[in-house]
C-alpha cells in the first residue's frame, strides 16, 4: 500500500507544482472478469476509483492538472455502449477543477476510432495523431507520446500506419494470433498487436521538442501509455521501438522522468542515463474497497509520487 509520507514532504519544501495521476481505468458496465492470464478485473468498480480520485484531487486544492495514462474503457465494453462509456469516464475527469490531459491506450482504440476518440479526449489533432506537449511552469515541459502511432488498431484498415504495423508484426511475430508472444524470447516478446510504435514523424517532433526544452533549460517528463524501459515493465508491455525512442531521449539531458501505464502491476527503474521510469498501477485490477491513484509533487530536483492504495509512493530524484 502507498504511503503519503514522501521524502520531499518530510523535508517540508514546497513543490513547484503538483498534478494528479491515474491509469488503466478500463471501465465497462459489465460483470467482473479476468485478464488473459487470469488476473481479476473489476470493470464497474474502476469508475468508483476514478470518482474517489477526482474527489481527493479537488480536496487537495493545489493540483494544477491531472494526467490520465490511457485505457479509459475496456475492450470488453459492448460496442454499442462504447461511445456512452467513453463519455461517462471523460465526464468524471471533467469534474476535476482544472485541466485533464489524456493519452490513448489500446483499449481506447478497441472501442472507438481515432477520429471519434480524440475530440472526446480534447486532444487536438488534424490528422489523427495523438502526441502533444505542454509546459505547466517555465521550469518543466511535459511530452505526451502516441504509442499507437504505428499500430494495427485504431486506424482505418487501409491506412498506411495500419499497413506498416501489420508488415512489422508479420516480420517480428510468427504466431497467427498476433497478441500471442509464444516462441518469442526476451525483449522480442513486445512484438504483440496490443502494443505499437512511435512513427518517424513523431520521432522527429520529439527530437525538436527536446532540443527546444534544452535551450529553455526545462526539465522534461515524457508520458506514454506504453512503457519505454525494460527494467520498469514486463517485455510483453513495451513499446515496439522503445530503444529508438530512448536513443533520442538519451541524446539530451533534459528528460528526467518517463511515466507510463499499460503494465497493470506497475514498476519503477532507473536507466543507464539516470532517467526514472515509473509505470503506474492500474485502477482496473483493484479489488472493491481498494484504490490506485495519486498525485505527483514536482520539485527542482525530483518528482515525488504520493500514491493512494495500490499505487506505490515513489521519490524520483535527479540532477537538476
Ligand atoms: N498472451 C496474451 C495476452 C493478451 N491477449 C489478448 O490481447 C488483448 C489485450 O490484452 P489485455 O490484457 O486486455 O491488454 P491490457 O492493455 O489490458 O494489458 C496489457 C498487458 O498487461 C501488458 O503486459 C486481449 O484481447 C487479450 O485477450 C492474448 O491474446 N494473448
Amino acid at each position: 500500500m502507498g504511503s503519503a509520507n514522501g521524502l520531499a514532504s518530510m523535508q517540508g519544501k514546497q513543490p513547484l507544482f503538483s498534478f494528479g495521476v491515474i491509469s488503466d481505468v478500463q471501465y465497462a458496465d459489465i460483470p467482473d472478469g479476468r485478464s488473459f492470464i487470469g488476473v481479476p478485473r473489476y470493470y464497474r468498480h474502476s469508475l468508483l476509483i476514478l470518482q474517489n480520485a477526482v474527489q481527493r484531487w479537488n480536496n487537495h486544492q493545489k493540483l494544477k492538472f491531472v494526467m490520465n495514462f490511457g485505457d479509459i474503457v475496456d475492450g470488453f465494453c459492448p460496442k454499442d455502449q462504447s461511445l456512452e462509456a467513453v463519455k461517462k469516464v471523460v465526464n468524471e475527469f471533467e469534474k476535476f477543477n482544472g485541466p485533464a490531459y489524456h493519452m490513448i491506450g489500446n483499449h481506447c482504440l478497441y472501442n472507438l476510432p481515432r477520429h471519434m476518440l480524440l475530440p472526446l479526449l480534447k486532444i487536438s489533432s488534424v490528422d489523427g495523431r495523438a502526441y502533444y506537449d505542454f509546459s505547466p511552469t517555465p521550469e518543466y515541459r511535459f511530452v505526451v507520446l502516441d504509442g499507437y502511432d504505428i499500430s494495427a488498431i485504431g486506424w482505418p484498415h487501409n491506412h498506411p500506419n495500419t499497413l506498416e504495423a501489420l508488415k512489422f508484426l508479420g516480420e517480428k511475430n510468427p504466431n497467427t494470433e498476433k497478441n500471442s508472444p509464444a516462441g518469442l524470447v526476451g525483449l522480442e516478446r513486445r512484438f504483440l498487436m496490443f502494443n505499437g510504435a512511435v512513427g518517424k514523424e513523431q520521432i522527429k517532433w520529439l527530437d525538436a521538442v527536446l532540443q527546444d526544452a534544452t535551450k529553455l533549460n526545462q526539465k522534461v517528463v515524457v508520458c506514454c501509455h506504453v512503457p519505454l524501459d525494460p527494467g520498469s515493465a514486463s517485455p510483453e508491455a513495451l513499446l515496439w521501438n522503445c530503444n529508438e525512442v530512448m536513443d533520442v531521449i538519451h541524446r539530451y539531458n533534459c528528460v528526467k522522468v518517463c511515466l507510463a501505464g499499460h503494465d497493470h502491476q506497475g514498476g519503477h527503474s532507473i536507466d543507464t542515463h539516470g532517467i526514472h521510469h515509473r509505470v503506474l498501477e492500474a485502477a482496473l485490477e483493484c479489488p472493491p474497497g481498494t484504490d490506485a491513484f495519486g498525485h505527483i509533487d514536482a520539485y527542482d530536483d525530483r518528482l515525488s509520487l504520493v500514491g493512494t492504495g495500490w499505487m506505490q509512493s515513489t521519490d524520483m530524484c535527479f540532477t537538476p
